[in-house]
Formats: C-alpha cells, structure tokens, sequence
C-alpha cells in the first residue's frame, strides 16, 4: 500500500477512508502480507493533517477521529502480515503507522520517526502510547513520549523503534519482503493468532473506551486555546516553507 497524496501525506479524512477501504480489500482477498510505503521521496507520512483539526466542522471531524480509529484497528490488528517501509520522515501519526505494522525499515538519511504530540502541547491518546509501548520498552516509550523525542535512523534502530535500514525504498522493500519470507515455514495460523494475543489488551483498551476517545478529541479540538496553538503551529509550518 503505497500513500499517495502530496506533499507530505498527511492523513485527511479522504486518505484514511482510502486506507480504510485498502486493508478491507487486502483482508478479503486474503493477501499473505502487506508493505506500507510513501510515494514521496522525503516524507512517509507527516501524520494528522492539521487543517482537519483546525476550526472544524464537527460532522466531519468525528468521522475524521472514527475512521482513524478504524484504520489502527484494521492494520494494527490485522490477521495478514505488515511491514512498513519507511522511505522518509515519519512524525506523529505517520510513526503510529509505522508502529502499527510488525516490522519497520527505514532508509538512511536525515530522516526522523517518533510522536512529537507533547511538543505541541497534546497528550497522545492511550492507543497511540500503547501502540509505541508494544514496539519499544515502557522505559524508552515514556521517555521519548514525553520529551516528543524525534528519533533519526541510528537512535530509532538502537532503541528498536525501526529493525532495519536500508540503503533506499527498493532495498527497504527488498528488506521487508526478507522479513515476511521468514513466515513461509511457520503455519499461517498459529502466527495469526500469536499476534493477536499480544495485540490483544491494547485493542480491547480501545474497543471498550472508544466513545471516551472520541469524545476526548472532540473536546480538545473545541477548545480554544487548542485552535490557537493549532493556528500558531500551521503558521511555523507555512513560514519554514
Ligand atoms: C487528555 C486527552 C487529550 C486528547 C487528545 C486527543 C487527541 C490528540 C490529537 C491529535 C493527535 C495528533 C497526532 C498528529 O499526527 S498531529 C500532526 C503532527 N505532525 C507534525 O507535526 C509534522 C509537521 N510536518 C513536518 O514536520 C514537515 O512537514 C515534514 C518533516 C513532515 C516534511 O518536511 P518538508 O520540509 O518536506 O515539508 P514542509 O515544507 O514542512 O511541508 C510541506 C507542506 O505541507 C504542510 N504540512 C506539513 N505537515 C502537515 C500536517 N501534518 N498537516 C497539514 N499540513 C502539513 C506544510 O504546512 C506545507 O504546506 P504549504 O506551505 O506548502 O502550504
């Protein structure tokens, strides 16, 4: 699954329902594996896109909030195998992609991948500390959530927030195909229902809150003193441009 929309892949309401719709279609045609990738050079994916949670239409923005959700439960807790290759810079929810799959390689470069919510004044939400918890020891994961640690490529495989690099796209693909070809000898459901058990608690931590998420987030983005750091931080990200 390759994401597609310039400049940086920033997941809007229309991409995620993409997204939604691609891991239904891979679920049902039973493909072995899936790769995540960016048809960007430089950005995997720079996370939420921030116009969807400044001065929102609140319609939209709860399905916003709902669909992604929806993608985490579906890649996250996913019966088929997923690798990401992370072909640039992954911030936010563009790592919580990454760390939804079950194996990361990220090519060299000036490249960052971490959630960087703290820094603009955002408690992640529990799925999202969960998600980096079940990648990354809880002593590595609490200190990189709240100091909104950006990793570059060499600190994110140290602490094995990435499990290897490659050289480029092709060779991080090569590299994910390597990791999915090490399941050809191990029955198909035996490794399914292991992921899941692991994944088990922090998906049924969602499942069970998901309205009190939702209703988290609809809270935070009414807020005003959010939308002024949100139109604040929109303006840092247009003056650097
Ligand atoms: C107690 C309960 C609390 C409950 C809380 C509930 C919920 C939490 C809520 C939110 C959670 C949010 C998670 C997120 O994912 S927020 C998004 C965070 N992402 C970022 O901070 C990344 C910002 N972008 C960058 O750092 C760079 O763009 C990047 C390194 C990815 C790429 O750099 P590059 O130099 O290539 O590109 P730019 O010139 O910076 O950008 C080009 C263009 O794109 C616009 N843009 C960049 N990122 C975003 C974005 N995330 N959303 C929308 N638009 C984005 C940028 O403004 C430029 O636009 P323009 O100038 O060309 O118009």
């Amino acid at each position: 699954m390759t994401l597609q929309r310039p400049p940086v892949n920033s997941l809007n309401l229309d991409l995620l329902k993409e997204m939604s719709k691609s891991l239904d279609e891979i679920a049902k045609n039973k493909s072995k594996a899936m790769i995540l990738t960016s048809a960007s050079p430089k950005v995997f994916s720079a996370g939420l896109d921030i116009m969807e949670m400044y001065k929102p239409d609140l319609k939209r923005v709860e399905e916003f909030w709902t669909t992604l959700q929806e993608v985490w439960f579906k890649l996250f807790g996913s019966n088929f195998i997923t690798a990401a290759a992370i072909n640039g810079h992954a911030p936010a929810g563009g790592c919580l992609l990454a760390m939804s799959c079950e194996y990361r390689v990220m090519t060299g470069g000036n490249f960052s991948i971490g959630l960087n919510e703290t820094a603009l004044g955002i408690v992640a939400p529990n799925w999202f500390m969960d998600t980096m918890t079940n990648t990354i020891p809880v002593r590595e994961a609490e200190y990189a959530l709240t100091t909104a640690r950006m990793f570059n490529v060499e600190e994110a495989l140290k602490v094995g927030l990435i499990d290897e690099v490659a050289t480029d796209k092709d060779d991080a693909i090569a590299k994910c195909k390597g990791f999915i070809g090490k399941f050809d000898r191990i029955p198909a459901l035996a490794r399914s229902i292991t992921k899941l058990k692991m994944r088990q608690a922090a998906i049924k931590r969602l499942q069970d809150g998901r309205r009190e998420d939702l209703n988290e987030f609809l809270q935070f983005v009414q807020n005003p003193k959010i939308q002024k750091s949100l139109e604040m931080y929109i303006q840092s990200l247009k003056k650097k441009a």
